[in-house]
């Protein structure tokens, strides 16, 4: 079967106050982050029932990356970023999720600097091949 659609939830422009730096006086203090994120999903469900039970509830999306960057504390934002994607994809149920966080007052000659990932959920097909019982 053909996929003939792709829908997207996203948040953007998120704002988070978190310890991030690799420095010992970025480890002192919070600094801001600014976060975008593109959920792959099928919203189907929701757009039929028009029940938020239905849908990758975004309001729940923002409060666990919130919540995940202040714990985390990282010193790279491409550590942040791969721990916060692995999350998504484990807990929502998304098969893609586009990600940045950048870091808008890290360098005062730039508007912000970051990272953009994009990763996948596991495939079926990287599942280990279970025997149909035709082996000899
Ligand atoms: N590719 C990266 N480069 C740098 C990072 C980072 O997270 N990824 N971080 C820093 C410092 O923490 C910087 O933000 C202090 O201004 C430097 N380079």
């Amino acid at each position: 079967m053909f996929h003939t659609e792709s829908d997207v939830v996203f948040v953007k422009g998120l704002t988070v106050e978190a310890v991030i730096g690799v420095y010992a006086w970025e480890r002192a203090i919070t600094q801001p982050l600014l976060i975008d994120i593109a959920l792959e999903t099928d919203i189907n469900a929701a757009a039929f029932s028009d029940d938020v039970n239905d849908a990758l509830n975004y309001k729940a999306v923002c409060d666990d990356v919130r919540e995940w960057c202040q714990d985390i504390k990282a010193q790279l934002l491409e550590y942040l970023a791969g721990q916060i994607a692995d999350q998504l994809l484990t807990k929502y149920h998304c098969h893609k999720v586009t990600l940045s966080v950048a870091k808008p007052t890290a360098i005062k000659q730039a508007d912000a600097v970051g990272v953009q990932i994009t990763r996948y959920a596991k495939a079926i097909e990287d599942k280990p091949v279970v025997s149909k019982g035709n082996d000899a």
